[in-house]
């Protein structure tokens, strides 16, 4: 396969069980086979996208010290501001070329995962950014859980399986900024090859090449959506659920040209956790004898903490 699958979200949602199914049917081959696809018909309107970058943009620009005031202590990078170089991708030695934000759940009042998640962190000088960031997660959110509805369809699991772990997950929407390179990057790379951590992840479209997926047969090829599409792809937890019959697949983000070197670049995934309990035992209709089970059995919350581990923001 050397280009991405495109899907339109809008066959799923329309009421009509052919063109349901042939949704269905789509994105479970393209996630047996390569993992990703481009969405089309999701609840991200333009007009969110576009404030959203400018936000997000204007957020970035701020002053180092400003936005340090927005690194917390002991949460792993969980919430607000991320600085520079801090992330490596897991079995690298060099940081990614990056600063990032996260947005995360946005609890009901009583809510017990409030005292499981960390807070949300309110940026006092751009107070749209805030309100921005919430609504572009919950249409992300929503857009996700009839993805993973598909999913469940497409695994023989009842439709609504995964609404009980995701309704309250602890999902984390990362604006990300690329800075310009102003010297031989020595190794380093924005994003160093890796796979995602948890279920499934939505990518905004418009933020222009960079983003490489690798396919079955070991080649880098390009993922550009449309500026009106997300990119879905696999993360590991879906994987392992799955055992591996849904392929998380491993990407990158390159460096640019030498002549682009002096652009910034952003990008804006959303991250669909479950809640810490749910277990990632392979599902029993993915197991058997010419398939058999490749992971460990353990629950999102542990799987993500380890992670967190590996990629330097929870220090031990
Ligand atoms: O910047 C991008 O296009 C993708 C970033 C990515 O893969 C990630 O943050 O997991
Ligand atoms: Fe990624």
């Amino acid at each position: 396969m050397k280009q991405i699958p495109s899907v339109d979200l809008r066959d799923f949602l329309s009421g009509d069980p052919e063109r349901k199914q042939k949704f269905v049917n789509e994105i479970g081959k393209a996630y047996e086979e390569i993992g990703f696809v481009a969405l089309k018909g999701h609840f991200l309107d333009e007009k969110l996208v576009e404030e959203l970058y400018e936000e997000v943009k204007q957020f970035f620009e701020l002053p180092v010290a400003t936005k340090q005031k927005y690194e917390i202590p002991g949460i792993g990078g969980q919430r607000g501001y991320v600085g520079f170089g801090k992330e490596t991708a897991k079995g690298f030695k060099k940081g990614d070329l990056k600063e990032f934000w996260h947005f995360g759940q946005y609890l009901e009042e009583g809510s017990k995962y409030s005292e499981v998640y960390p807070d949300n962190v309110e940026v006092a000088e751009n107070p749209k950014f805030n309100t921005v960031g919430k609504e572009a997660f919950k249409m992300l959110e929503k857009t996700g859980i009839y993805v993973l509805r598909a999913l469940s369809l497409h695994l023989g699991l009842d439709e609504f399986y995964f609404d009980q772990f995701v309704g309250e997950g602890n999902s984390i929407l990362r604006p990300i900024h690329y800075p310009p390179i102003t010297s031989e990057p020595d190794n380093a790379v924005r994003a160093a090859a890796h796979g995602d951590i948890n279920l499934i992840t939505l990518l905004m479209g418009a933020q222009g090449k960079g983003l490489q997926v690798m396919n079955h047969d070991g080649e880098w090829i390009d993922a550009i959506a449309q500026p009106d599409e997300l990119m879905i792809n696999v993360g590991d937890m879906l994987s392992r659920l799955t055992n591996n019959k849904l392929k998380s697949t491993i990407h990158q983000v390159v460096n640019p040209p030498r002549e682009m070197w002096g652009t910034s670049r952003y990008s804006i995934p959303f991250f669909m956790h479950p809640v810490g309990e749910m277990p990632l035992n392979a599902l029993e209709n993915c197991v058997d004898e010419n398939h058999p089970k490749l992971y460990e059995d353990t629950t999102a919350g542990d799987f993500l903490y380890e992670r967190l581990v590996e990629l330097g923001l929870i220090k031990i």
